[in-house]
């Protein structure tokens, strides 16, 4: 029998979105990784911005923010700040998004975490070492990466919500019971985790190769190592959109 839809939301629609995602996580690696690692640009000494204590890629990610909300970026549910305080309200009309998540939705931000992955973790990994100068641009690229990681993670929520709804009989005493151990059991489809991870490294082969005309011999050279890609939807973006979809789920019945 076909799920039931949920303000027209299916399981397959969420799963498309996701889909559609990953060209733009795998895109955004790429373009970050035209440039080296560039330290200066985290570096708290070497900005000394006036009126400003932190790195160049912190004054880029809070000015940005702060005109993205005026603009009306964080009125839409699927968006998440990096700073959320202190950030100036919107400034243009209300637009009226479907409510289709429990208000509990708006309490969860685990950007703090995907913050410190990215710089951690993801970007030693995929960028190489040295210095071009370009921390501007650096900055820009990077933020589009936290960006697009950070939407892809808190769908979670959505794909919560109608797993919620389709198997409400299963979910509701799990959920009553604080239960995440079963939580994550019923949300688990590891046969879809699968595809995801060699779907994205494929997508990593696909837009990353270089193109040329003629008979190469190049064959094999990406600009973002397909492997991690797929690590990093195994490592981090699977697991943090799980723990938002639990996190989603506990509180869905408050
Ligand atoms: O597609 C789902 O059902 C999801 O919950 C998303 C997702 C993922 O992050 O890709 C997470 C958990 C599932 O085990 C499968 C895939």
């Amino acid at each position: 029998m076909a799920k039931a839809e949920h303000n027209n939301v299916t399981l397959g629609m969420v799963r498309d979105s996701l889909i559609r995602q990953e060209d733009t996580i795998v895109y955004s690696l790429i373009e970050r990784a035209r440039f080296p690692l560039n330290p200066p640009t985290y570096d708290p000494s070497y900005a000394s911005i006036p009126g400003f204590s932190g790195s160049l890629l912190e004054f880029f990610v809070k000015q940005t923010e702060a005109v993205q909300a005026k603009a009306g970026r964080y009125d839409n549910p699927e968006e998440h700040p990096f700073f959320p305080d202190n950030l100036p309200p919107s400034l243009v009309p209300h637009y009226k998004y479907p409510e289709v998540l429990h208000p509990a939705a708006m309490s969860i931000n685990i950007n703090k975490l995907i913050w410190d992955m990215y710089f951690n973790k993801l970007l030693p990994s995929f960028v190489s070492p040295g210095d071009d100068g370009n921390y501007a641009l650096t900055a820009a690229r990077d933020l589009e990466c936290l960006q697009a990681i950070s939407r892809r993670i808190h769908y979670g929520k959505l794909v919560a919500e109608v797993k919620f709804r389709d198997e409400r009989k299963d979910y509701e005493p799990a959920i009553r019971a604080q239960d995440r151990f079963t939580l994550t059991n019923l949300l688990t489809f590891t046969n879809v985790e699968e595809a995801v991870k060699k779907r994205v490294a494929k997508k990593a082969m696909t837009f990353g190769q270089e193109v040329k005309l003629g008979d190469d011999g190049d064959k094999g050279k990406y600009q973002v190592d397909p492997a991690i890609v797929s690590g990093l939807y195994a490592d981090w973006v699977i697991p943090l959109t799980k723990e938002v979809e639990i996190d989603y789920l506990l509180r869905r019945l408050d």
